[in-house]
């Protein structure tokens, strides 16, 4: 054990196994989450070749074969409840996303929230023994999103066929045939073709594929159908799906991103999602309580990416203080010995917030995860009321959290110097599969415009009298204040006294978004050019701090005071996370701080490293030898060599 970082933990001044605790529920929880951990970490069959020296192939084969392993093990150790899956996968892949998300994070909730009983009996029961491997294809190559109703090509009331379409306003199609009782499904244009879904490429064998759903004539805008894309005995592609593997990406190089056109592909009738909308044998539409049922996996994904981000920023942070414990450098006074780098203000400066932030999102995405299950609870009842609230929070967790986790992780990397920079410390690799949050499920600037629908809705709500309750009550409570009014008072020692200043800020962005509003309706009389026109006052309406000068240098200077504070302890918080070093996967991070002797040994494995001469470098000893000279060049430039 590195000495200094033996010291870190005899200084600090609480119970570590205690904080530990209360991060994962209750004791019980935590013992459970490590006797899951042992399981896979002592498992041989998880037993994985370092990824960082394969190939992509190779790691994608490597992460199906441990894939496979997995689902097998949950089955034998009969794990079966959604967070002990969900732990038991982030150790068999740690910080890695791989080639079943996709089957377990939304093919499978997906069916468990919109299929009927019967569907349940064909699909669900074969998917969670891995018979059926499935998929969620909603982005194409040219829409992300989709706005059906200010469409032409799409609306519930519309025809479907329109004079004035070009054909890039069509998109996948799932038309019904009473005659066969079931849909064709077609790809009309190039950036018609599904594009991005994970597992889609190579492992899936059904996708769950939203189209536009039309029958009798009419467009009834996006429904989810389930569409077999390959032989379950061969997997070879079945006629009409034309699919493959998107190529490299930044990151997910595990995951077979995948694109899919449909060539007139039929499906049976009863292969429509048809919890909630129908469509009955003679071709008429039953339409759902909610159009917005739809977005339901969407909703469940945005509020669990939310803890994501808390742990995205866990291990980087954990890395990066662990590793400036016992890194020195540049001697502070002269004579005296490098002080460890965690003792320089600016460094704490740099990790504290993320550290601070770290816990707060921990707490938050709790919070996120029980709103949640609550308000799913409700919507299973058949009460649809909390559905707008869930929408808006989680859409807005997601975007802010992701934001400013993804700031934070290169934060952390860039303080661990040049190391930072070496795949070896895992942060650039957390960095790489974390960054996709900020776009998928959402990009992260529609998601604040979602939000800041749902806060203009209840602004106005509530300046025409009504009490509202749950997040936006603030609106009700708080009357915003010109900022002739002066700034309001703040103690800040005192968390309640800080909420409140958030949101008289929150209270006043939403007005000024408002405002923003009406003054542009004015001006250009559509409601939606006005929206647009306002809508960097709307996205900053969703990102709720009201300070004055002497309060902003107040609290600058109450932060060196709590990083004064915070240092003695900063080890043994991140030591709180109880990230396993299997799992966590660094060099720099290592519970030891053993540093230097295993970046040494780490950097031995590099495949370079397999042969003193690399067989490339025999060119460059021939040529140094003078051999090739004379047809390589022309006499006129041949390369002088002392040789
Ligand atoms: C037993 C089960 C076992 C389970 C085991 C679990 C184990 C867990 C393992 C987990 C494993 C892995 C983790 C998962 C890894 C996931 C990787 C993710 C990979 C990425 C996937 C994707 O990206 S999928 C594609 C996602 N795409 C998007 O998110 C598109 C974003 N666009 C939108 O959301 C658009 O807004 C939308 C298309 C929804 C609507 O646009 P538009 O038609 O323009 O609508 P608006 O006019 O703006 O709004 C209309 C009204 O609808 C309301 N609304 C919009 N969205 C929603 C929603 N989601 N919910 C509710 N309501 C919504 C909106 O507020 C408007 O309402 P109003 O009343 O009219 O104001
Ligand atoms: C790693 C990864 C995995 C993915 N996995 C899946 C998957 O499994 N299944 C699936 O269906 N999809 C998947 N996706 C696709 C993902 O959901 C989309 O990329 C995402 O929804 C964003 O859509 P887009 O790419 O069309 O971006 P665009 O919407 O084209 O965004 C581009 C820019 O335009 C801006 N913009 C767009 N619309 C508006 C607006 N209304 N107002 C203001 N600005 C706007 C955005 O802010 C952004 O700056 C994945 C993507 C990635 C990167």
């Amino acid at each position: 054990m590195n000495p200094d970082i033996v010291k870190e933990r005899q200084n600090a001044t609480f119970n570590v196994e205690k904080l530990t605790n209360i991060l994962d529920g209750s004791p019980e929880k935590t013992r459970r989450r490590r006797e899951i951990e042992s399981m896979v970490l002592n498992d041989p069959d998880f037993q994985e070749q370092d990824p960082n020296f394969l190939s992509r192939s190779e790691r994608y084969d490597q992460a199906v074969r441990k894939s496979a392993q997995m689902i097998l093990k949950l089955r034998e150790f009969g794990i079966s409840d959604p967070d002990e899956i969900y732990y038991y996968k982030n150790c068999v892949h740690p910080d890695r996303p791989e080639p079943l998300d996709l089957h377990l994070g939304m093919f499978l909730p997906t069916l468990l929230n919109q299929a009927t009983p019967e569907q349940m009996d064909r699909f669900f029961t074969p998917a969670w023994n891995l018979q059926i491997i499935g998929t969620y294809a909603q982005t194409e190559m040219g829409h992300g999103w989709w706005r059906c109703s200010q469409r032409a090509s799409c609306s519930a009331t519309t025809p479907t066929v329109l004079p004035a379409l070009t054909s890039e306003d069509w998109r996948p199609q799932a038309t019904f045939d009473p005659a066969t009782q079931e849909f064709v499904l077609n790809s009309p244009t190039i950036s018609s073709i599904k594009w991005w879904p994970g597992g889609l490429g190579k492992t899936s064998n059904h996708a769950i594929v939203l189209a536009q759903l039309h029958t009798q004539g009419n467009c009834h805008g996006l429904h989810a159908f389930i569409v077999p894309i390959r032989d379950m005995d061969t997997h070879v592609p079945l006629p009409g799906i034309v699919v493959g593997d998107i190529g490299p990406k930044f990151g997910f190089s595990e995951v077979d991103n995948g694109f899919l056109k449909l060539e007139n592909v039929r499906i049976p009738l009863d292969n429509m999602l048809m919890k909630y909308a129908k469509v009955e044998p003679d071709g008429t539409y039953v339409k759902p309580p909610s159009a917005k049922l739809t977005y339901g996996t969407m909703v469940f994904i945005r509020s669990m990416i939310v803890g994501q981000s808390a742990l995205a920023l866990a291990k980087s942070c954990t890395i990066a203080i662990r590793y400036s414990a016992v890194r020195h450098q540049s001697e502070l006074k002269p004579g005296e010995p490098e002080p460890q780098i965690l003792n320089f203000q600016t460094q704490q400066h740099k990790l504290f917030p993320v550290l601070a932030t770290a816990y707060a999102f921990t707490f938050v995405g709790q919070y996120m995860k029980q709103t949640y299950n609550r308000i799913s609870g409700d919507i299973h009842e058949g009460d649809y009321s909390g559905l707008p609230e869930l929408h808006a929070l989680s859409a807005g967790l997601k975007a802010f959290t992701t934001w400013a986790a993804n700031g934070a992780i290169e934060v952390c990397r860039m303080s661990c110097g040049g190391h930072g920079y070496s795949r070896s410390s895992a942060l650039p690799d957390i960095y790489v599969e974390f960054t996709p949050t900020c776009t998928y499920e959402g990009e992260n600037t529609v998601m604040m415009l979602q939000t800041a629908r749902y806060l203009l809705k209840s602004y106005s709500q509530a300046r025409g009298g009504q009490q509202l309750q749950g997040s936006v009550s603030y609106l009700s409570r708080l009357q915003p204040q010109p900022v002739s009014a002066g700034v309001p008072p703040l103690n800040i020692q005192d968390l309640a006294s800080l909420v409140q200043v958030y949101q008289l800020r929150a209270a006043n962005l939403v007005e000024l978004a408002a405002t923003s509003i009406q003054q542009e309706l004015q001006l250009r009389h559509s409601q939606e050019d006005a929206w647009n026109s306002s809508a960097i006052d709307l996205v900053r309406a969703s990102d709720a701090g009201l300070l004055s000068v002497p309060q902003a240098l107040q609290v600058s200077a109450h932060i060196k005071e709590l990083l004064i504070q915070l240092r003695p302890n900063a080890v043994a918080l991140v030591d709180a996370f109880d990230l396993n070093d299997k799992k966590l996967n660094s060099v720099l991070g290592r519970y030891d701080g053993n540093v230097y002797e295993h970046l040494f040994e780490w950097a031995r494995h590099s495949p370079l490293n397999a042969s003193e001469v690399p067989p490339a470098l025999t060119i460059i000893v021939i040529i140094k030898h003078n051999q090739l000279i004379g047809s390589f060049f022309p006499r006129s430039t041949s390369l002088s060599t002392s040789t």
